[in-house]
């Protein structure tokens, strides 16, 4: 049974999108993300303090939980926020896909950026279930679990530049995408969806072919690549610099930026420059672009997902299918 469900920014700056979710009739707007694969919600079970401004998820008042007794999870993402908690089963509905069965993470425990981030009352993990972190046994992701009951293995991501875009699961909707689809490998081995991208150019500068090794992470807001990609992006940017007390690239809020092509096997996907511009911080805005050192990878994040129409294909060898819109 497929489904279709509007994914919707949380800010002014697309920092995140949100879901919603119905966990047995319970309704939780969640963070849908490819770079993770646990589903977990806040609950009751957290302290009163860290549930505030948030929807909970209280499963004594549902039906269909089951409680797996002795079960419990703790994710830490590349950001340093991360939570912990129990496990239990219920029926979770994405737009028109159903689930039963369904490993749901409770909360007990959460970092201050999700007690802070008053609109996400979790994640739902999109990523392989080889790195989902429940124990003693791990669990399966929504989409693993549903893909059987969908037309076709797979899920796609429409997001959008400050407006509400779609996750479709079991299609691939032809109204939303122009021009052919480019296919592309995924290495599974980390458990992202991994591939290898083919180069970039800066503005309308040359094609520069390089290989570049990336996850595509609905779940991380910008994009982090390799220094040389960062300071020519940059070096065609007036008043550009990196700023270590801000933690990254930043530019007048006037500069015009130019856009940054980055190819993909024969394909080149164009993230437009005001894509960029990512957010005012202190007197002057902080890029959409920044650097990938320390991370071991690149990281293709919502400013260059939310330029593209994105397939998740989930068949026996995953791959990833991007197009222009
Ligand atoms: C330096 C980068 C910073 C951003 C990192 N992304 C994440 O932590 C993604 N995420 C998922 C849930 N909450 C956040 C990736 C490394």
């Amino acid at each position: 049974n497929d489904g279709s469900v509007t994914a919707t920014p949380v800010d002014a700056y697309d920092s995140e999108y949100l879901c919603p979710v119905s966990i047995d009739g319970q309704i939780l707007a969640l963070e849908f993300d490819s770079g993770s694969s646990d589903l977990w919600v806040f609950s009751t079970s957290l302290p009163l303090s860290q549930q505030k401004g948030h929807v909970i998820f209280d499963p004594s008042k549902s039906k269909n939980w089951k409680a797996l007794s002795g079960y419990t999870w703790n994710i830490t993402y590349g950001d340093k926020s991360g939570a912990s908690g129990t496990v239990g089963t219920d029926v979770v509905t994405v737009g028109g896909t159903s689930v039963s069965g369904q490993a749901v993470e409770i909360a007990t425990q959460v970092s201050s950026q999700f007690v802070s981030d008053t609109a996400n009352n979790g994640l739902l993990g999109l990523a392989f279930s080889s790195i989902n972190t429940v124990k003693p046994q791990k669990q399966k992701t929504f989409f693993d679990l549903a893909k059987p009951s969908l037309s076709s293995p797979v899920f796609t991501a429409d997001l959008k530049h400050h407006a509400p875009g779609t996750y479709d699961f079991g299609t691939i909707n032809s109204a939303k995408y122009t021009g052919a689809i480019t296919y592309t490998n995924v290495v599974t081995s980390k458990g992202f969806w991994e591939f290898t991208g083919s180069g970039y150019a800066v503005g309308n500068g040359s094609f520069v072919s390089s290989s570049i090794d990336a996850i595509a992470d609905t779940g991380t807001t910008l994009i982090y690549l390799p220094d040389a990609v960062v300071t020519a992006y940059y070096q065609q940017v007036s008043g550009a610099s990196y700023d270590s007390s801000q933690g990254g690239y930043t530019f007048p809020c006037s500069a015009t930026l130019p856009n940054l092509t980055l190819g993909i096997g024969s394909y080149r996907a164009v993230v437009p420059g005001q894509y960029i511009n990512y957010s005012p911080r202190g007197s002057k805005c902080f890029g959409g672009v920044q650097s990938n050192t320390g991370i071991g990878f690149s990281i293709y994040g919502d400013v260059f997902l939310k330029s593209q129409f994105v397939i998740f294909d989930g068949s026996s060898t995953p791959r990833l299918g991007f197009a222009s819109k």
